[in-house]
């Protein structure tokens, strides 16, 4: 309790000197409020007062990919730190990323893993899970959802094995392009490990289609620039990176002329204001008060009125493709809705359970199956966020139907039957996997 009254006094505090730095900037910035609370761990959570978010810059999701202990969650508070300095948003320190901060109860919060920071050029939403299991999960339903990634690699152990399952994946999930952050250079002396490392991150990145010759390779300290020492390996280093990832990574054309349709991601209830479904708009665009439906899992889809938005704690009038949103859902009670289903716009999107899709099973070498499958294979499907158990069968008539087999590198159409009805439509992507 003394805690949220502390919060109440830093925040007031905070705000004028927030608006004052805002007008030192030409008033070009969104006002980030911020306090610092510490918990009972001792961990600082940063909270930001509600402000409207502003749009002024493009918007683009990132995220740092890369193998166990390479520096990811501390290249993450690097750059909000380096990009804070600089008038671009809150350093969040390490503990504060990777240790979930207690803040959802507070409005409507995205998921603890994504945080936002700016450049001069654009806004980004960045992504730092946690855990290796939940990195492959998050970025196969397209929770991480990159439009390009940083892919951490330490210096002083080159790339190993979950160096190139990320790349793999990313490359799966239809991540273009990527910048290297070359890691922990302060602890090795011979320069010749360092082009050697950036030798076999070409290679690596040029045997999974990725552009290896051209791609930036940034090589610097993130712990250097955390800890503020080394400048010129540390924040000069993240500012580099920063430049790489302003020029090297497009920004995605948006669908903002579709129908609406964001897939959740995650549900939150709010005391005192409902059940708040969170995830990233696919296309279109969402006016606040508008109407909507739950589309999935269950056979008919539910209607409800979207009351309130925001994205990163700042308030919305609406939501659009590309956004980081949290909805407010009228009337619905926070069982009603599951990850895995979509909100779009009413009648735009059914839902089904049976439908022919068509596939390209991954070789051994593209890091695919070893062996063939044959009828009613059993694999899980991913679709958007949803995970769902997939019954594969060949489509009737097929000759031989109980002998056939598919095999790594085969090119395939089959009937999908999957566990309960998912919002499907002609064209949309999955992804198979055991
Ligand atoms: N010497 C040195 N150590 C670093 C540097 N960056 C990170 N570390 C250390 O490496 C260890 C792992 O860093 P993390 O940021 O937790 O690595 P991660 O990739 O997020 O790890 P997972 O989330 O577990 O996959 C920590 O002890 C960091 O302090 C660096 O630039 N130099
Ligand atoms: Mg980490």
């Amino acid at each position: 309790m003394a805690s949220w009254k502390l919060a109440g006094a830093v925040l007031r505090g905070l705000r004028q000197s927030a608006q004052s730095s805002v007008r030192q900037n030409g008033a070009t910035l969104s006002p980030f409020i911020t306090s610092t609370v510490k918990n009972n761990n001792g961990f600082q959570t940063v909270y930001r007062g509600m402000a409207s978010y502003i749009r002024n810059k493009p918007h683009v999701n990132i995220g740092t990919i890369g193998h166990v202990d390479h520096g990811k969650t501390t290249l993450t508070a690097a750059i909000t730190k380096v990009q804070a300095t600089k008038g671009f948003g809150n350093f969040l320190d390490y503990a504060s990323i990777d240790k979930a901060p207690e803040e959802r109860a507070r409005g409507i919060t995205i998921s603890t893993a994504h945080l936002e920071y700016e450049t001069p050029a654009r806004h980004y939403s960045h992504v730092d899970c946690p855990g290796h299991a939940d990195y492959i999960k998050n970025m196969i339903t397209g929770a991480a959802n990159m439009d390009g990634a940083i892919i951490v690699v330490a210096a002083s152990d080159g790339q190993m094995p979950q160096t190139r399952e990320h790349l793999l994946l990313a490359r799966q999930v239809g991540v273009q392009k990527i910048v290297v952050f070359v890691n922990k250079i302060d602890v090795v002396e011979d320069p010749e490990m360092l082009e050697l490392v950036e030798m076999e991150m070409r290679e690596l990145l040029t045997s999974y289609g990725f552009e290896g010759d051209d791609t930036p390779i940034v090589m610097g300290s993130a712990l250097c620039a955390l800890e503020g020492k080394k400048k010129d390996i540390g924040e000069d280093k993240i500012t580099e990176l920063m430049d790489a990832v302003d020029t090297w990574i497009p920004t995605p054309q948006r669908d903002l002329d579709k129908p609406f349709l964001m897939p959740v991601e995650d549900v939150f209830s709010i005391s005192g204001r409902g059940t708040v479904a969170t995830g990233r708009v696919d296309r279109g665009i969402l006016k606040k008060g508008e109407e909507v439906e739950l589309v999935g899992i269950n056979k008919e889809p539910i209607r409800t009125t979207v009351t309130g938005m925001e994205t990163f704690k700042k308030e919305l009038d609406s939501a659009q493709a590309g956004d980081n949103s949290g909805l407010l859902l009228r009337g619905i009670k926070r069982d009603d809705v599951k990850r895995g289903m979509v909100i779009a716009k009413p009648g735009t999107i059914k839902a089904a359970s049976k439908f022919m899709c068509s596939m390209y099973v991954l070789s051994k070498e593209e890091g695919g199956r070893h062996t063939g499958f044959g009828n009613h294979y059993r694999p899980q499907m991913y679709i958007r966020t949803a995970d769902v158990s997939v019954g594969l069968k060949f489509p009737d008539g097929t000759p031989d139907i109980d002998g056939k087999m598919v095999m790594p590198g085969d090119n395939i159409e089959m009937v999908a039957e999957l566990n309960h009805t998912m919002a499907v439509e002609p064209g949309v992507r999955f992804n198979i996997r055991e």
